[in-house]
């Protein structure tokens, strides 16, 4: 651990300085391309927003799901798409490939040098604990420091082994540049060799049964399914939430269940995650509106706002006491919507209309 009068220092000469609190910026979606499919490529610049369709994030993948053989063609693919792209409000990110792949050093090398002022965050896989941050750290500042660039790019962590979920704390307060950590749940399951082969989501196998009724023995007792991830998803929003940073639902594999996906996505929004992957442009509106505060929502955080005044002391309002610290809660709804309204014109719209009446 770097003592804390050096923890914001820049790990090289002439690198910018780390940020002391990580920026607020809207990233509901997160939508992974890949470069090296021409296709797909092709849509990218037609994704950028502002506007209610857009993702907050787009992410130029160029580890797994990019085929061996196609490496280094995402990899130029990349550098070319933000060198012609002008992403407005758009975040663009990149997943580089593991630290102890050959393709890991050029990813880094190259991306930074040549497209370092148009990355927002580079998502690391597989990170194992703080040392995986701090190697990417060092590199950084240095090709940062190369690059003459001005501010510094951030870092987010994939949760994908058991050992990054036991180190889970450490990797969060590794460095100022974490911006935050999303849950890999394909290779955490692999890892944890749990007997899920989905990517992400439920089993109908993980569930609860009601107690057997001892009047009617034989009767169909309800089954009730459990979520697999709840474990993981809760020790990263408070480990997150600890360190500043931003926890994220990840991939949601199976594109057709839109149901179940939107499912997933709520259950980690409400649990405080601020975002999810997209790997279909068709799970991008799923994420806006999961991980947009309802009108509903904000209209009762405004209300509690109002009523609260000095914000202490204890009020009823529908029946219902609040208090300072139910003030707060309704603060962070509030505060999300501000923040989203500034990027979603649509959003705006139906947030402005909200009349709040005591
Ligand atoms: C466990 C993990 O690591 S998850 C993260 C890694 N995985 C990924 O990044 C996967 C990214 N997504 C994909 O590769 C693809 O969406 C797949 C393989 C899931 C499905 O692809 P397809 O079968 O081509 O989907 P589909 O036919 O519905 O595509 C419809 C259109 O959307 C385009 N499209 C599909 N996915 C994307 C995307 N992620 N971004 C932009 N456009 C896309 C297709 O090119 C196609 O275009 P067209 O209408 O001009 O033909
Ligand atoms: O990279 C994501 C995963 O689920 O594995
Ligand atoms: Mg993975």
């Amino acid at each position: 651990m770097r003592p804390a009068k050096d923890f914001f220092r820049p790990l090289a000469v002439g690198a910018p300085d780390p940020v002391h609190e990580v920026p607020a910026r809207p990233s509901r979606a997160i939508h992974f391309f890949d470069p090296s499919n021409e296709k797909m490529a092709s849509k990218i610049p037609d994704m950028v927003g502002p506007g209610s369709g857009a993702p907050d994030v787009l992410l130029g993948n160029l580890e797994d799901a990019v085929k061996a053989d196609n490496k280094e063609a995402a990899r130029a693919g990349l550098v070319r798409i933000a060198q012609a792209t002008d992403f407005g409000p758009t975040q663009l990110w990149t997943r580089i490939n593991a630290l102890d792949s050959p393709w890991v050093l050029d990813d880094l090398t190259t991306l930074v040098t040549e497209i370092g002022d148009k990355l927002d965050v580079i998502m690391v896989p597989k990170v194992q604990g703080a040392e995986d941050i701090h190697y990417v750290d060092r590199l950084l500042a240095q090709l940062e420091a190369k690059a003459g660039l001005e501010r510094p790019i951030l870092v987010h962590a994939i949760l994908e082994t058991a050992r990054g979920v036991a180190n889970i704390e450490e990797i969060c307060g590794a460095s100022p540049r974490m911006q935050g950590l999303s849950l890999g749940p394909a290779d955490l399951a692999a890892d944890r060799r749990m007997k899920t082969t989905r990517v992400g989501g439920g089993h109908p196998g993980y569930l609860v049964r009601q107690d057997p009724d001892p009047q009617q023995p034989d009767k169909q007792r309800q089954t009730y399914q459990q979520d697999l991830w709840h474990y993981t998803i809760a020790r990263m929003v408070d480990a997150c939430a600890m360190h500043g940073v931003y926890p994220y639902y990840g991939p949601f594999g199976d594109i057709a269940d839109e149901t179940a996906c939107e499912d997933q996505f709520r259950n980690a929004f409400l649990l405080g995650c601020v975002g999810t992957w997209s790997l279909h442009p068709k799970q991008i509106a799923i994420a806006n509106r999961v991980f947009s505060p309802s009108v509903e929502d904000i209209r009762h955080a405004r209300r509690v706002v109002a009523a609260m005044g000095d914000g202490t002391g204890a009020v009823m309002l529908d029946g219902k006491m609040e208090d300072d610290a139910s003030l707060k809660q309704c603060l962070v709804m509030v505060e999300l919507a501000e923040q989203l309204a500034a990027i979603d014109p649509e959003l705006r719209k139906q947030y402005d209309a909200i009349e709040v009446d005591r």
